[in-house]
């Protein structure tokens, strides 16, 4: 039997790398560390990986492993119960075979279960037969994968551990340079620094593979900060990096290659501190040419020498490519923002070309201060998806270590946003959550002190929908609720309840049409049969309505939710409605006793899935206040990041603004690509045009495609798409704002749908332009 180490045991140093080093990664994206989300990482520290594996360039390799006696008789076993103990566990696979050992992990920080675990049979004859089996512990359906020991996980024949990450390398060391450096620790096999494939500029880090490992020792042995070229570098090991995992089932788990539609989704945090944590990004594959891939190191940041540059790198691919925030380096104008002190998330990871670029908005005051560390996967143009999910933060730590550096610095507004994922919900805590950032000139003097915390409090006006961040008294060990309601399982509701399941939350589900259950019932979903009794039985309920009718009546109406919300409940609705619908729906369950808070969202079905939504959320009073705390974290397993708005009906507004400016932009571009053709022009070439352009949105490079071919699968339906141009219309007009653009788009949709067109995507409002449906 393998020799296991002690439980949840991490490396720190250890970071794995993405085999294909040509891949446009900013090493955050290319680089995790050992403690992953258990669908990339099994077994930390036993060594061991499921056999379905992809390669970094989406092989899957599953049926090449020569599988070891040791593991033979091994299994993985994912979606465990927090519930579950390890002697019901073993109980439960008892029956197939003695059992040589099991395990169930616990996450090292919290000591909390991480809802996945290992079994091992005396006797591997009986792993298949447990293979075949659907298995369900503690009223959870888990599933069970092979193992597959590490050592047999070969990439590109180098082995994991003779070769070594450098980062911060200065742009002007040439390879020859780096190599002649690490030669005088032991023979090498093959040195290289990276370079930008479109600039041929160094990315300023770079790999060193020796023929033995004694090599590495010896590096190691004189530290993990070298100087070369007359600065310092910092090296760590690597290891090849699992591709992305061949969950191609249920949801969160189909993180397999996607073709060429892979995922930039970029890290969620970014930088490095030469003597801190080195900012894991977490983004998955990445699009090779687009992804945020920035300059490592070299790139101080402006004033705040002393950290990597920001890469912050939050490429957001949606899957597709562009990056959604993209670009950006702000940093050495000091530009950035330090949004949540220490928690923040460097977005956009700016191309920083050494220039000291930071992470725009969410981020940071240069994307260095990051924190929260991201894990990536996959890697490589053809493992695009990412995982939803994001290990707990010890943000505190570092928010301490980052805030000595930006306390008085000058802040320009740009965005905020903090988002922490975690890998199951037992794992946060409140300084995981609640953090935000501010719109505001100056740092106020109160962060000064330690900034343990970043809360929302108040707007600082209404014109900027913002707020000022101030310490919480936020619990420091903020309890989920166990029990979460979900109303309304469409197109977003369901892939947004399913990563609350898969995250280990206690869900309850409802929706009016009842065989939309089905599929979060067999994951492990509980039912009731109405809005109220979800609200019952549940803490926090959230709501996922069609539109404001649907949303008052599934809150308001006969059996709605609100009569089964009481004192010390939550009701958190994230459809799409306008302003008044919200105050009506939170002043009626308000007076139940219980808390609302309004949280709509921008992304679409995509991000959806991959939990990769923008919440605006708003609402919160003091009373709320602590369904904010008790939200925040399932909102983060659900999106990347949040916004707090102020009053209730502002995030409403917020959403409704946002869609406005979706669907004048899909008007606009379906007029472009008819136009195009019309005037003998291929529109395929201008949806590359448009990509590469100033213009560029993944809206266009994702639905162009097919909008030229007339096929508009729904993600967002148009008929949604038309409501929320006419809400927005409604808002413009309680404030008297001119609105002549998103009127005449919304003339567009409407005959698009008086077409039967309602169904289908908004992308299909292209048809209303087209003579047949003109005349
Ligand atoms: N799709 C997208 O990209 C995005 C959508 N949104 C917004 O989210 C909301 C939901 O969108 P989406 O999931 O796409 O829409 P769907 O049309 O797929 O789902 C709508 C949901 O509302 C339910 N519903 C509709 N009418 C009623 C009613 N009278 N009583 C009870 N339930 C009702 C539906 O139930 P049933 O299944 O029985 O029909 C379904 O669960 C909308 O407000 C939309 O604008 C926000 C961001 C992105
Ligand atoms: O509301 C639609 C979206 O994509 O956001």
């Amino acid at each position: 039997m393998e020799d296991f180490p002690e439980r949840s045991r991490f490396d720190d140093n250890q970071i794995a790398y993405n085999g294909n080093e040509e891949f446009e990664q900013p090493p955050e994206q290319q680089y995790e560390e050992f403690e992953q989300p258990p669908e990339q990482q099994f077994d930390s520290g036993r060594g061991f990986e499921t056999n379905h594996n992809v390669d970094s360039e989406g092989n899957e390799f599953r049926d090449s492993f020569n599988h070891r006696d040791s593991a033979a008789g091994k299994l993985f076993v994912g979606g465990v119960s927090w519930e579950t103990t390890e002697e019901a566990f073993t109980n439960y696979f008892s029956k197939y075979g003695e059992i040589a050992d099991s395990v169930i992990m616990i996450d090292k920080h919290s000591g909390r279960p991480r809802g996945f675990g290992f079994v091992t049979f005396a006797d591997p004859g009986v792993v298949d037969s447990v293979l075949e089996e659907e298995h369900v512990i503690d009223g959870r359906v888990v599933e069970v994968k092979r193992t597959v020991p590490r050592e047999d996980m070969g990439f590109k024949g180098i082995s994991k551990r003779k070769k070594i990450f450098v980062g911060g390398i200065p742009t002007s060391l040439t390879d020859d340079e780096l190599g002649e450096y690490f030669s005088t620790y032991g023979s090498i096999v093959e040195h290289q620094i990276m370079v930008d494939h479109k600039t041929g500029r160094s990315r300023g880090f770079g790999f060193v593979t020796f023929e033995n490992e004694d090599a590495l020792d010896k590096v190691f042995s004189e530290g993990k900060i070298h100087e070369l070229g007359g600065k310092q570098v910092e090296i760590k090991k690597a290891e090849p990096k699992r591709g992305g995992g061949d969950f191609s089932g249920s949801a969160p788990k189909s993180y397999g290659g996607l073709g060429g539609a892979a995922a930039g989704y970029g890290a969620y945090n970014s930088a490095s501190r030469y003597n801190g944590k080195m900012g894991r990004g977490y983004g998955g594959g990445g699009y090779p040419t687009y992804g945020t891939y920035n300059n490592y190191g070299g790139n101080y940041a402006g004033s705040y020498a002393g950290f990597y540059g920001g890469y912050g790198g939050y490429g957001y691919g949606f899957g597709y490519g562009g990056p959604m925030y993209g670009n950006a380096g702000y940093a050495a104008s000091g530009y950035g923002m330090p949004a949540g002190y220490g928690g923040n998330t460097a977005y956009g990871g700016g191309r920083g070309y050494g220039n000291g670029a930071v992470g725009r908005g969410g981020g940071s005051g240069g994307g260095s201060y990051g924190s929260g560390r991201g894990y990536d996967r996959s890697g490589g143009s053809t493992t695009g998806r990412y995982h939803p999910y994001q290990k707990p933060v010890d943000l505190e730590e570092e928010a301490n270590d980052n805030f000595a550096s930006i306390n008085g610095s000058p802040i320009g507004g740009v965005v905020m946003s903090f988002l922490v994922k975690t890998t199951n919900c037992h794992h946060l805590s409140s300084t995981a959550m609640a953090m935000c950032s501010s719109f505001c000139p100056h740092l106020p003097n109160h962060f000064g002190g330690r900034p343990a915390y970043s809360f929302p409090t108040k707007p600082l006006s209404f014109s900027f929908k913002a707020f000022s961040s101030q310490a919480s008294n936020a619990s420091s060990e903020d309890e989920l609720p166990t029990r979460v309601g979900f109303l309304g399982l469409g197109i977003m509701g369901s892939p947004m309840a399913q990563n609350l399941i898969k995250s280990g939350c206690d869900v309850t589900v409802w929706n009016r049409t009842k065989s939309k259950c089905d599929p979060l019932i067999s994951l492990g979903a509980k039912y009731k049969p109405s809005p109220e009794e979800v609200a019952a039985s549940c803490d926090v309920t959230f709501a996922m309505l069609a539109d404001p009718e649907s949303a008052v009546d599934v809150a308001l109406g006969k059996h709605g939710a609100a009569n089964g919300m009481s004192s010390g409940k939550g009701y958190v609705d994230v459809s799409t409605v306008d302003g008044a619908t919200s105050k009506l729906i939170s002043g009626r369950i308000k007076s139940t006793g219980a808390s609302f808070l309004e949280a709509s969202f921008s992304g679409s079905k995509k991000p959806a899935e991959d939990g990769q939504l923008i919440f605006l959320t708003a609402g919160m009073q003091s009373c709320d206040k602590s369904l904010y705390e008790i939200a925040a974290p399932l909102l983060d397993v659900m999106g990347k990041s949040r916004f707090y708005l102020g009053d209730v009906g502002n995030g409403a507004a917020m959403k409704l603004v946002v869609n406005m400016i979706m669907g004048s932009m899909m008007a606009s571009f379906s007029e472009g690509l008819l136009l195009t053709e019309k005037i003998g022009l291929d529109p395929k070439v201008l949806v590359e045009v448009v990509s590469q352009g100033a213009i560029s949105a993944p809206m266009y490079s994702v639905k162009g495609p097919s909008m030229i071919q007339s096929l508009y699968p729904t993600a967002f339906p148009l008929k949604h798409q038309q409501k929320d141009l006419r809400l927005a219309l409604g808002l413009a007009e309680s404030v008297s704002q001119s609105t002549p653009i998103a009127a005449a788009a919304n003339e567009l949709y409407k005959v698009a749908k008086s077409h039967g067109l309602s169904d289908e995507d908004f992308s299909a409002v292209i048809e209303a332009l087209k003579p047949k449906l003109q005349q």
